[in-house]
């Protein structure tokens, strides 16, 4: 029997679920000396196990669209869909180091929903630092302009144009794994903005940009138009998550940046799969 959990709730309590048993897969995997690609593949499945079989028990009649299950084109006419990410940065998940190691942190949970056009609940996830952002409790934003912006960028395949675009902010990148953990690193203090740009899903996205909201940030696609969530194609190659008081200069910024590069806007598409992608 579904119990009387608000979505707000639901999104919290998947994503912690599916926290802990990453948690309990990797320091099982690393015990036992497992390999990187066998902790991925574990972790994406047992995460996803939890998702999915929450959600079907909590909210049977939504669809949901996941990183880790076959795409369910019932989706595009249901009026509410859950968007997941069962393990994001999971090249960071499966750095343990070696048997009695702790591993990186820099990893997350994305659970949002979508209902009838909008993003309107969801949470990140952050398992091994012990802290979940979510639209039941929405996290406070830190306030005041920086002297020198911070931009929070991938570790293992920052894009060329954020390289570009600190140089033209005069920016310090801040580099470290998952989507989430840079959507979040803006309320934590240690970024000002994620920019990223080139090649991204939906569910890379959804639950940060959501839980961003929540706390008062500024959320778009790099040219500053909306960020559009259940599409047919679930690609959403770029995003901005910014402080209120640096988003105006940092998308001028990228205006700059992409007109010297000789087009209107920076790249909007997957250039070439990385190979980690699962898709
Ligand atoms: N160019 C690209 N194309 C497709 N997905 C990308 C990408 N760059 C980053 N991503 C995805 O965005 C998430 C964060 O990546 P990063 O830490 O490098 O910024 C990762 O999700 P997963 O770990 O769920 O695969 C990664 O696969
Ligand atoms: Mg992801």
């Amino acid at each position: 029997m579904p119990t009387t959990r608000t979505d707000d709730e639901l999104a919290r309590q998947a994503a912690d679920e599916a926290g802990r048993a990453l948690l309990a897969v990797r320091a099982d995997l690393a015990a036992a000396g497992a390999d990187a690609r066998s902790i991925k593949d574990a972790g994406d499945r047992r995460a996803q196990e939890v998702l999915a079989s929450l959600l079907a028990a909590e909210r049977p009649d939504d669809a949901v669209l996941s990183e880790e299950a076959a795409d369910d084109p019932g989706r595009l006419s249901a009026a509410r869909v859950w968007i997941v990410d069962p393990l994001d940065g999971t090249r960071e998940f499966s750095e343990v180091g070696g048997p009695g190691e702790d591993g990186r942190t820099d990893w997350a949970v994305h659970v949002a929903l979508w209902q009838e056009g909008e993003l309107v609940a969801g949470a990140v996830a952050l398992p091994a630092a012990g802290t979940t952002y979510g639209t039941d409790e929405p996290p406070v934003r830190p306030t005041g302009a920086p002297q020198v912006i911070r931009l929070a960028v991938s570790r293992s395949r920052p894009p060329a144009f954020v390289t570009a675009l600190a140089a033209e902010l005069g920016a310090e990148l801040v580099p470290m794994g998952s989507a989430g953990v840079k959507a979040t690193s803006v309320l934590r203090d240690e970024a000002d903005a994620y920019v990223h740009a080139g090649g991204q899903y939906e569910w890379d996205s959804a639950a940060p940009v959501v839980v961003a909201r929540a706390a008062g940030l500024h959320t778009s696609r790099v040219d500053g138009s909306p960020l559009v969530y259940n599409r047919p194609d679930p690609t959403l190659p770029d995003l901005v998550v910014a402080r209120p008081e640096v988003a105006g200069a940092v998308l001028d910024a990228i205006a700059r940046v992409a007109a010297r590069e000789g087009r209107e806007q920076p790249p909007t598409t997957t250039p070439d799969a990385p190979a980690e992608a699962t898709r």
